[in-house]
């Protein structure tokens, strides 16, 4: 399929008001598109279903999935898509609501030093006025953030959110868990190398240490990779994977029940910070640090066994693949207006000021790509 008919196609379903979503992973020059023929809104709770899900951040709500079967796929293949418009390079981020988050993380702070929690993400929304049609946004996200999942998606009976996330929840390939700790948050400089302070450092070994001690009752052999700063837009952040093997008889909900929340999103002990969150940010975070991606889907790979006899030499073994990313750095369309989701961690030692400065940071990667 052509560049011009694969986005003609998308406009089309979205002229029509039926659900879609394109998107594009990793450093990769693949862009999806699936779109579903009816306008039918189709819930998980099982995450058994084969399709794509997008995932709220509380999962007292229920999951969206665009069913596997039930939906058109047209996949283009491209480095860079054409654009007549620019990004803007001047978005400052609004103030109106910095009183109230700094209110917020005193808050947080306060909890923190009496001991009940050790750290809280915490966040805000903030609103702009937007003008573009959304799939040429999408276009200006994936020319823009080639090492982020951008997406784009649509349900006409939950709403529109596009996004550029750098945070993989987890992949699941047959039996093989890959997830990955990230934290730290500091500025991109394209003349510097980032330097991380002792607390940088040791948060984010917290977040691993605790992603590790998740992951424990349903895998054996997690292999840790080194710490890496790792670029994502505007900012550096601090990345380990971990790779272990999942028992046979696990269920993907396990997995999903164990990471999400992450540290990263929400803080630990996670009940303790999720009800912190729940109870002071004023506002409903939805889709923000959910999760979305492919869900149970099928694909066959090939084995070579290096036998003489040739036709037993190569056969090919079906498997499920999910792969799921952190709703971060992502933006909620309602018509003309455009909510941009931002938040920050929490812990001891941290600066109320300078974590309002983060989330204004943060809140430039999608203000760049709105006009
Ligand atoms: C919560 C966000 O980002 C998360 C929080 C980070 C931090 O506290 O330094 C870094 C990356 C993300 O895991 C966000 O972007 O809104």
């Amino acid at each position: 399929m052509s560049e011009s008919a694969f986005f003609e196609r998308l406009e089309q379903q979205y002229d029509a008001q039926l659900p879609f979503v394109v998107y594009s992973r990793p450093i990769n020059s693949i862009i999806k598109c699936w779109l579903q023929k009816d306008d039918a809104l189709n819930k998980t709770n099982t995450f058994e279903e084969s399709g794509f899900v997008f995932s709220p951040f509380d999962l007292n709500n229920p999951a969206i999935v665009l069913p596997q079967n039930e939906c058109e796929h047209h996949v283009l293949e491209i480095e860079n898509l054409q654009l007549e418009t620019v990004k803007n390079e001047d978005f400052e981020s609004n103030t109106s609501g910095k009183q109230t988050h700094i209110e917020l993380v005193e808050k947080g702070l306060t909890a923190i030093k009496s001991g009940q929690l050790d750290k809280v993400v915490l966040s805000r929304c903030e609103e702009r006025l937007v003008s573009e049609h959304p799939i040429t946004l999408f276009k200006r996200l994936f020319n823009t953030y080639k090492n982020a999942m951008v997406y784009c998606w649509y349900h006409p009976k939950v709403g529109l959110w596009l996004g550029a996330t750098p945070e993989l929840l987890f992949k699941v390939e047959g039996q093989q868990l890959t997830t990955i700790s990230l934290a730290g948050t500091q500025p991109y400089n394209a003349d510097e190398t980032a330097s991380w302070t002792e607390k940088e450092l040791k948060e984010q070994q917290i977040v691993t240490d605790y992603l590790a001690e998740q992951i424990a009752p349903y895998t054996d052999n997690t292999n840790i990779s080194e710490v890496e700063t790792i670029r994502a837009g505007n900012l550096w952040h601090l990345k380990t994977r971990l790779i272990s093997r999942i028992s046979t008889e696990t269920k993907l909900k396990s997995i999903i029940q164990a990471l999400h929340p992450t540290p990263a999103v929400c803080g630990f002990p996670k009940k303790k910070a999720m009800q912190f969150i729940l109870d002071n940010e004023n506002y409903n975070r939805e889709f923000y640090t959910g999760f979305l991606g492919e869900l149970n889907l099928q694909f066959s790979k090939t084995r070579n066994t290096n036998r003489r006899n040739v036709e037993n030499n190569a056969y090919s073994v079906v498997k499920k693949q999910s792969n799921f990313y952190v709703n971060l750095r992502c933006v909620q369309i309602i018509g003309d207006k455009a909510k941009i989701y931002v938040g920050g961690g929490i812990t001891k030692g941290s600066d109320a000021n300078n974590e309002w400065k983060e989330t204004q940071n943060k809140a430039k990667t999608m203000g760049y790509i709105l006009t």
